[in-house]
């Protein structure tokens, strides 16, 4: 898991900002955007864009090792793909800050084990409710379920759209990005990596 935790330097406990600092800086960029935060209807605002943050990135305080550690081997031998495909997630960009909205495809080879199905779309949003590039998120996700499962192989697909170039800066709405990751039989085999496609895209 050494490469997950050095991804993702997180901040130590101890120096967490309270809840007053985290309202105080929301007052801050309130105004930064030319708002008055003493209006009625900001008030309470602060608080709860304080609250929707911890709620938005709970997977800073969140551990996939901990979703990913109990398996199944009672699968009559089962050892060809399994594919949890379209899982949807929402992320944020960490250049600007604003929503990544998109499906991950999470596929992987058993090899003895199998995870339960949910555990999937919990690594997903484990990963996804923290800053994000998508690429980082792919990887991470791919490598999560590599260093706990140890399957023969695992394969993550993310198709996303990013808020950052759809409202503002380039302003291109509906541009898709797609990321792959491929580990173990799906790395050195490319008949596998079809495979793995035309699951995703077959209805
Ligand atoms: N590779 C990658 N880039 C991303 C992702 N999310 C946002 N970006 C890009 O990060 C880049 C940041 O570029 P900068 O030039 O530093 O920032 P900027 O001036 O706000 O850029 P513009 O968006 O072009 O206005 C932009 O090109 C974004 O499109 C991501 O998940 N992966
Ligand atoms: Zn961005």
């Amino acid at each position: 898991m050494d490469a997950i935790v050095k991804n993702f330097p997180q901040v130590v406990e101890s120096e967490r900002p309270s809840q007053k600092e985290a309202e105080d800086a929301v007052r801050v960029l309130l105004r930064w955007a030319g708002d008055d935060p003493r209006r009625e209807g900001l008030l309470d605002t602060p608080e709860r864009v304080a609250k929707a943050y911890r709620e938005l990135f709970a997977g800073y305080d969140m551990n996939p090792e901990d979703v990913l550690g109990r398996t199944f081997e009672e699968v009559a031998g089962y050892d060809d793909i399994v594919l949890v495909r379209d899982i949807p997630f929402f992320s944020h960009c960490e250049h600007h800050m604003v929503p990544i909205i998109g499906k991950a495809h999470v596929a992987y080879l058993p090899n003895g084990r199998v995870l339960g199905l949910s555990k999937i779309a919990r690594v997903v949003e484990i990963f996804g409710r923290r800053l994000q590039t998508q690429e980082a998120m792919t990887a991470q996700i791919a490598n999560a379920i590599d260093e706990t499962l140890r399957p023969r192989g695992v394969a993550v697909m993310i198709d996303a759209e990013h808020m950052c170039m759809a409202m503002r800066g380039v302003q291109k709405q509906g541009s898709s990005t797609l990321t792959t990751t491929f580990t173990g039989a799906f790395k050195a085999d490319p008949a596998e990596q079809v495979r793995f496609m035309s699951m995703v895209r077959g209805r």
